[in-house]
């Protein structure tokens, strides 16, 4: 699979989150401020438990709802896109596969059924993804409830990269698999563009090609807690010191 914006002006910037803030239920500020510039590569997402990566990658993929601030992918927000279009091209990984009914395969065909991605030269075969991550074929026609948590985590993640989003929002994409596995999905997946959430500081190195954006907890009463800095491609600092 090649990075289809890899070739893409240095200038432009594909996706672009302008004070992104989201309340808890009781009304404190989770995060707020967040500022993201992706123009292509990995930017690796890190920060203690509970500081809201993971809800920080929902609320970019429209899931759920930001209470303040403002996303953009190619200039266009989530309205002008379509919610669906949306996120199709901005596609969510999550951490854990919620147990689903049947097989990956019955899974694969809701979603082109379903997708907004209906032509089949649109996508690539998750199962030869999948193969080259060391998943049999046949494990596509298992259910769901009979993978072991890096099966399902490479299943789910061949998936995503058959449909070539624009980025892929990954939350700690390889936490259920072992070194081998680890260094095969990697070597894949960081050749793609994605929001990449870690706790790995070893693995943010590793993979961060646009930047780190380090989300800090401490008082998260106070709207004024997260610290936020992205580094670009060419190494130029921005965000804000809290
Ligand atoms: N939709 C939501 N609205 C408000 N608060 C939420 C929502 N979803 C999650 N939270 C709260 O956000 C907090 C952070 O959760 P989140 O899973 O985003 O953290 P995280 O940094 O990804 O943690 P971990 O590293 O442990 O996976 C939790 O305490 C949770 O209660």
């Amino acid at each position: 699979m090649t990075n289809p914006h890899s070739s893409s002006s240095s200038s432009h910037i594909l996706f672009r989150a302008k004070g992104i803030g989201k309340k808890r239920e009781d009304g404190t500020w989770l995060f707020r401020n967040v500022d993201l510039e992706v123009k292509n590569g990995v930017l690796t997402v890190t920060g203690p438990s509970g500081v809201g990566k993971s809800t920080l990658l929902k609320c970019i993929n429209q899931t759920t709802p930001m209470d303040e601030g403002q996303v953009w992918l190619n200039n266009k927000t989530p309205d002008q896109l379509g919610i669906p279009t949306w996120r199709s091209r901005i596609m969510y990984i999550p951490q854990r596969t919620a147990t689903m009914e049947g097989t990956p395969t019955d899974f694969l065909e809701v979603v082109r059924k379903f997708g907004t991605h209906k032509k089949k030269d649109t996508y690539d075969d998750p199962v030869q993804i999948a193969l080259d991550w060391g998943i049999r074929p046949e494990l596509w026609h298992s259910k769901w409830s009979m993978l072991s948590g890096g099966e399902m985590q490479r299943i789910s993640l061949a998936i995503g990269c058959s449909f070539h989003p624009d980025i892929l929002l990954l939350d700690e994409p390889t936490s259920a698999l072992d070194e081998e596995s680890c260094d095969k999905v990697e070597k894949t997946l960081k050749e793609l563009n994605c929001i990449w959430v870690t706790h790995n500081p070893q693995q943010a190195e590793r993979v961060s090609s646009a930047g780190t954006f380090r989300m800090r907890g401490g008082d998260n009463s106070s709207p004024s807690s997260l610290s936020g800095v992205v580094v670009d491609e060419n190494g130029h600092t921005s965000g804000r010191a809290q």
